[in-house]
């Protein structure tokens, strides 16, 4: 390993339409955020592996010598498809976290140590790596996917398996596309750890950024798509993705012939969604594309109400901007967390921040956002501002 130091990041994203039927084999739509996860990875001689995350208080170390007995018996990893039901038994029991834990430091080193002994499984690298995060942790904007794509990212970078894209020149640069489908991959490992039953879309757009549409593992970027100016709110009420995913196929499984057509719904609204978001990036935008997306989000509410992963602080959110005129959904697994509420290009400015200040009332945070960030990418030091590099580099 000739890495001495590694800087990467990865995008939060939101989900348009689609969120929990993805799962089930149905089209999403998602667009990358401009807040992002950033890793520092660096080499070291102490024998240790090292994890500081400091959004999530959790600071450990392992020896390898300790870690190394974990791989007896595993075969040669790829980051395909299957986690290795085996290897993750041992961890769990090496580091004593059960199989229902849904805490976020246990999920969160779990994946870690997956990643870094199925990465380095020929030869365990004494390494630190550093985490910190801009995104809300567990709040629906893609928090564990952006966690696990940079995991993947400088794993596979620091072992050789991906190429180090940075030049001395640049400030930023990325992977090629055969590279990032081996990010995208391994990212999903981390996803399962954390999720239990992931779609893939949230660590596809961490990986690739931009707008994509996602179905049944397909990845298809949108290149026509109009500027839009969207309000997210995150309720700050706490929820696992994991427990919100396995209540809604646990509702599919005892009402299948109420829930499927639900399912089916949700993919119609997507791919509304998504001709109507062509026709106004060709055509230019007027005011019934708008009463259009408008009502697709009331409709997808009331379909991820009807799956059991409203909340009533979702609900909340609603109202206030509904009041408004103004329309939202819930963004990401639900059951509090985030949502969204689409702007109209003319939404008056005294209304936006009316919106704000009465959604801040209510104890939440509220802030217009800018979407379509670029995926994962390599960084210099340089590029980083000094706040982030400041925690990183304080470990
Ligand atoms: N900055 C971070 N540092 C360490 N762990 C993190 C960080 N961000 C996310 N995680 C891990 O991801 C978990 C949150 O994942 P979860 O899927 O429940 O929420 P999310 O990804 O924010 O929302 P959604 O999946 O709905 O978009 C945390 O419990 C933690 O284990
Ligand atoms: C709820 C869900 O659809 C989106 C979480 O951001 C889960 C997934 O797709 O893996
Ligand atoms: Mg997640």
């Amino acid at each position: 390993m000739q890495t001495r130091e590694f800087f990467v990041s990865a995008p939060g994203k939101v989900i348009l339409h689609g969120e929990h039927s993805v799962v089930h084999g149905k089209v999403a739509l998602a667009v990358s955020l401009n807040l992002r996860t950033h890793l520092r990875l660096q080499s070291t001689s102490s024998g240790d592996v090292r994890i500081n995350l400091p959004n999530i208080d959790t600071f450990l170390s392992w020896e390898i010598t300790a870690l190394q007995p974990l791989l007896a018996g595993c075969g040669e990893q790829d980051g395909l498809k299957e986690l290795d039901g085996d290897l993750l038994k041992r961890l769990r029991e090496f580091t004593g976290i059960s199989d229902d834990s849904t805490d976020t430091r246990s999920m969160a080193v779990l994946a870690f140590l997956y990643m870094y002994l199925t990465v380095f499984a020929k030869s365990l690298a004494s390494i630190t790596v550093s985490v910190w995060s801009e995104l809300p942790t567990g709040a629906g904007l893609g928090s564990s996917a952006a966690y696990n794509v940079c995991l993947s990212a400088a794993l596979l970078s620091a072992r050789g398996a991906i190429s180090s894209p940075l030049t001395p020149q640049q400030e930023s640069a990325r992977w090629s596309k055969e590279e990032m489908e081996l990010i995208n991959r391994w990212a999903f490992m981390g996803e399962k750890i954390i999720h239990g039953n992931p779609s893939g879309v949230d660590n596809a757009v961490g990986t690739w950024g931009g707008f994509l549409r996602y179905h049944a593992g397909n990845i298809t970027p949108l290149s026509w798509v109009p500027i839009l100016r969207i309000l997210l709110t995150n309720t700050k009420v706490p929820r696992s993705t994991k427990v919100l995913v396995s209540g809604v196929k646990d509702k599919i499984n005892k009402f299948p012939s109420i829930m499927n057509p639900i399912l089916e719904s949700v993919s119609a609204v997507s791919c509304t969604c998504e001709k109507t978001l062509t026709e106004m990036a060709v055509h230019g935008p007027s005011p019934e594309h708008y009463n259009i997306l408008e009502e697709l989000i009331d409709i997808n509410q009331h379909h991820l109400n009807v799956m059991g992963v409203g909340h009533s602080s979702l609900d909340t959110l609603c109202r206030v901007t509904l009041a408004r005129g103004l329309h939202s959904k819930l963004t990401g697994a639900g059951g509090g967390g985030c949502g969204i509420t689409l702007l109209r290009p003319e939404t008056d400015t005294s209304v936006i921040q009316s919106t704000i200040d009465e959604l801040k009332a209510c104890g939440f945070d509220c802030w217009e956002t800018s979407i379509g960030a670029p995926g994962v990418q390599q960084h210099s030091s340089a590029a980083l501002s000094q706040d982030i590099l400041k925690i990183l580099n304080s470990y």
